[in-house]
């Protein structure tokens, strides 16, 4: 697609999304514009009609006064409608951005699999679908630019009709020619200016993600210690500034400024120059002068609107994005079969092969797992080698490029995704701290009950949560931000007995498989040492896989499965894989050996 398309496709999209968002509010504006225009063609008229009035010999009172009047009405109408107009906009506007807002949102969520967030088309769209980081141009900010426009446009038009009427027909012929053109020059220059901005969306996401990383707490601690500041100012204000002078290279040259300004010169003598001869000579009534000479002020309108163009342009191009981004997936993968109870018999992966979307090669290749449902499994292998990715393809996040995952015999990609992640309940390697309350954390794991303090109680005992929420100073609804009144920080630690506590309310409202992606990471001994202890308890019933690099959890399920070179290079349990000198007893070996001390030294 062109420039010019994409970013008059901005516009169209704008103008037809209108009438979908708010009918009633996009009539009434559309009603305004055309009042405002009927006013700006009313406006020449009754000042002719005054001037002919005030010439007039004898002086007709009766005209003086009919002329003041309408004159008077016509502006006493133009400031009325004026902010009514700039109000309904403003309205129309804020609808179009909560209505693309939710379009992204509700686009960006749809796919089953989160596979197109890693898609950089995808995140740009997105990006521009937002319409916020740098350049920060809601769509909405192109409803009130628009509302500006068009009456400037109509003006435009009725003056030339007025024009043609009070001075020659030919008239408006040369000044609209000379404004149209030399106006569609400027508006060339905001298309090139407009897709330079949005083809530096990548360049702008990095200044604005700079600029998130200076202004938010998560980094605040490492920028300081690490001496970062001056680091980040400078790369944010490189990153910046390259966006912006790929937007100001797009301006147009000063020499063609020059030409329009000359064309624009010409028109005007070419115009003014017969009117002022016809009134020398008589030929052109006084009144008539006075239409022509307003209308030809008028006719400015149909030129460069400046800022409104820009704004209209600029604004307008999210609102393509939101709508490719809200229309993302609708015939994607989705199974239907129900999956209430899985699994009952097995999880089996078959030759499962998967690459990241541009990632370096398969993480996963050809790999071969069985899982009997009710028993747990724990996955071990070096940083790197695809146990998370095993999870992922598990929750059906992602779909194998090759081989299937079945559960109970069937493909998991014949089942409804909706439903086999309602039989899932999993804590991440890196789970989401929710800045809302305890009772939101927990209760997430299946928002469609309502939290009672009792069920929270029995999830966040087993999650080894229960009795944190006792020092927070709202309890269960506290919030857990110190960005909001009255809230307030966890450790590490217990965010990850809150995550845990959220998989395992989960459980309690039918979960049936159990995802734990380095439970224990953040945990103290003794809090770990809790968990071991109520690892029976937790799994009970339940098909549990299990990802840690510490062998005192690996060692508590049924079995172990080593990821090496994309495969399960060693599978068995704990005794058989220790009593095979595998890889699994080398890794078991370097992980005990520095606490068994020899002769008071630590064995080398
Ligand atoms: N979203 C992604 N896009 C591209 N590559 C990815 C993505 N996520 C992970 N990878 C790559 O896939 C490989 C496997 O990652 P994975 O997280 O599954 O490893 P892991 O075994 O869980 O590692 P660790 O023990 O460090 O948690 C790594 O090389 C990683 O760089």
């Amino acid at each position: 697609m062109n420039r010019t398309m994409a970013v008059h496709n901005g516009v169209l999209a704008l103008v037809r999304q209108l009438p979908r968002i708010a009918r009633g509010l996009t009539f009434v504006l559309a009603a305004l514009l055309v009042a405002q225009a009927v006013g700006s063609a009313l406006l020449p008229l009754a000042t002719g009609r005054l001037v002919v009035a005030l010439t007039d010999t004898p002086k007709s009172m009766r005209g003086v006064v009919i002329g003041l009047a309408l004159l008077a009405a016509v502006l006493l109408l133009d400031m009325v409608l004026d902010p009514v107009r700039t109000m309904v906009a403003a309205r129309l506007g804020t609808a179009l951005d909560g209505a693309m807002a939710q379009r992204t949102v509700e686009g960006a969520l749809r796919p089953a699999q989160i596979g197109h967030l890693d898609d950089p088309d995808v995140a740009d769209r997105i990006e521009r679908a937002r319409a916020v980081g740098l350049g920060a141009h809601p769509p909405g900010q192109a409803v009130t630019a628009l509302a500006g426009l068009v009456p400037l446009r109509l003006t435009g038009l009725v003056s030339a009709v007025l024009l043609g009427w009070a001075g020659q027909w030919w008239m408006p012929l040369v000044l609209g020619a000379a404004w149209v053109v030399t106006g569609r020059w400027q508006e060339k220059e905001i298309e090139r200016s407009v897709s330079a901005h949005a083809g530096e969306t990548a360049q702008l996401r990095r200044a604005a993600y700079l600029r998130d990383t200076a202004t938010t707490a998560p980094a605040a601690k490492e920028l300081r210690l690490f001496g970062l500041r001056s680091w980040l100012v400078e790369r944010f204000a490189v990153a910046w500034w390259d966006g912006m002078v790929q937007m100001r290279r797009a301006r147009v040259s000063p020499r063609r400024h020059t030409v329009a300004i000359v064309l624009l010169l010409l028109a005007h003598v070419a115009v003014v120059l017969p009117l002022a001869l016809q009134a020398a000579h008589g030929s052109l009534a006084v009144g008539q002068l006075a239409v022509a000479l307003q209308a030809l002020l008028g006719l400015f309108a149909l030129g460069f609107t400046g800022d409104l163009q820009w704004q209209l342009h600029t604004a307008s191009t999210a609102v393509p994005a939101a709508l490719e981004v809200g229309a993302l997936d609708t015939a994607g993968e989705r199974g239907r079969l129900a999956t209430v109870g899985l699994p009952r018999r097995e999880i089996r992966f078959e030759k499962v092969r998967f690459a990241y979307p541009g990632g370096r090669g398969p993480v996963l290749d050809d790999l071969d797992l069985a899982i009997p449902a009710g028993s747990s499994l724990a996955v071990v292998g070096d940083n790197g080698a695809g146990k998370s990715t095993l999870t992922k393809l598990l929750s059906g996040l992602y779909l194998p490029d090759g081989g299937r995952i079945t559960v109970d015999g069937q493909d998991l990609r014949a089942y409804d995704p909706d439903g086999w992640r309602r039989q899932l309940a999993v804590v991440f390697q890196d789970f989401v701290r929710y800045p809302f309350s305890v009772r939101d954390n927990v209760g997430f794991g299946h928002i469609e009950t309502a939290t009672t303090d009792a069920d929270l109680a029995a999830a966040t005992r087993l999650g080894g949560f229960l009795g944190v929420e006792e020092e927070l100073p709202d309890g269960w609804d506290t919030p857990l931000s110190g960005a909001f009144t009255d809230g307030t920080e966890l450790s590490g630690g217990q965010w990850q007995r809150l995550a845990l506590s959220r998989a395992l309310y989960a459980v309690r409202h039918g979960a049936r498989l159990l995802v734990l992606d380095e439970p224990t990471a953040h945990l103290d001994i003794e809090a770990e040492h809790e968990l071991y202890a109520r690892f029976l308890e937790i799994t009970a019933g339940l098909t549990t896989i299990l990802v840690s690099h510490r062998f005192a959890t690996v060692r508590l399920a049924d079995r172990i499965a080593v990821v090496d070179g994309g495969r399960i290079s060693e599978f068995g349990t704990h005794d058989e894989l220790v009593a095979s000198g595998g890889r699994y007893a080398r890794m078991f070996r370097v992980q005990s050996e520095p606490f068994q001390l020899h002769g008071g030294t630590r064995r080398a």
